[in-house]
């Protein structure tokens, strides 16, 4: 699918600038991926392609870069759907006040992921516990699923 970007805000650029320099998203890096997750609906997308230096066989891309584009759409995620839980705005009139890390990360590789492709990640809201906050995540290619992830993401405290 591909998403429309035009009136909706990136989850990772309401971080504020301060805590915006993630290798994986944050839009203060000049060096990382900015990577940009979405909340669509009940769920957030992301749309990312790996250069060519990120191969693990000829042809598929390297796994670690998968995982790395997972946690931070895991974390992005995480913090997008305690603001939905909590009526805070992602329209960008606001910096979210909602930091959430990675405490664990389980990510299975389910068939080579095709490299020279706009991959597109999925996440979808498990549950919230007090501060923790579980994410079921998908990685495809094509179609395909390729890899599916599991975070576990921690809210800091104030
Ligand atoms: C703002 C932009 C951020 C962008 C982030 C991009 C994604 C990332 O790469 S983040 C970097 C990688 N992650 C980190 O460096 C985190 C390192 N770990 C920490 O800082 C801490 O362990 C932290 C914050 C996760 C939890 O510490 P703390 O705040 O003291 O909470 P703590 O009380 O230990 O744990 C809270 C709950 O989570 C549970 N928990 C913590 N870690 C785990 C774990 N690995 N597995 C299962 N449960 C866990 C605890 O058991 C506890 O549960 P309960 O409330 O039921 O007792």
């Amino acid at each position: 699918m591909k998403l429309n970007t035009k009136n909706l805000k990136a989850i990772q650029d309401l971080y504020p600038d301060e805590l915006a320099h993630c290798y994986g998203c944050g839009k203060m890096n000049p060096n990382g991926f900015h990577l940009k997750s979405y909340m669509v609906d009940n769920e957030t997308i992301a749309h990312f392609t790996p250069e060519p230096k990120y191969t693990a066989l000829p042809g598929s891309v390297y796994g670690g870069l998968l995982a790395s584009i997972l946690d931070c759409h895991g974390t992005g995620s995480a913090a997008a759907f305690v603001c939905e839980n909590e009526n805070i705005p992602l329209d960008g009139s606001i910096n979210i006040p909602i930091r959430c890390v990675t405490a664990s990360l389980k990510v299975d590789f389910k068939a080579p992921t095709q490299m020279g492709v706009a991959l597109e990640l999925k996440g979808k809201l498990r549950s919230i516990e007090g501060r923790k906050i579980w994410v079921d995540m998908t990685l495809s290619a094509n179609g395909t699923i390729c890899a599916s992830g599991e975070i576990l993401a921690i809210r800091l405290k104030d």
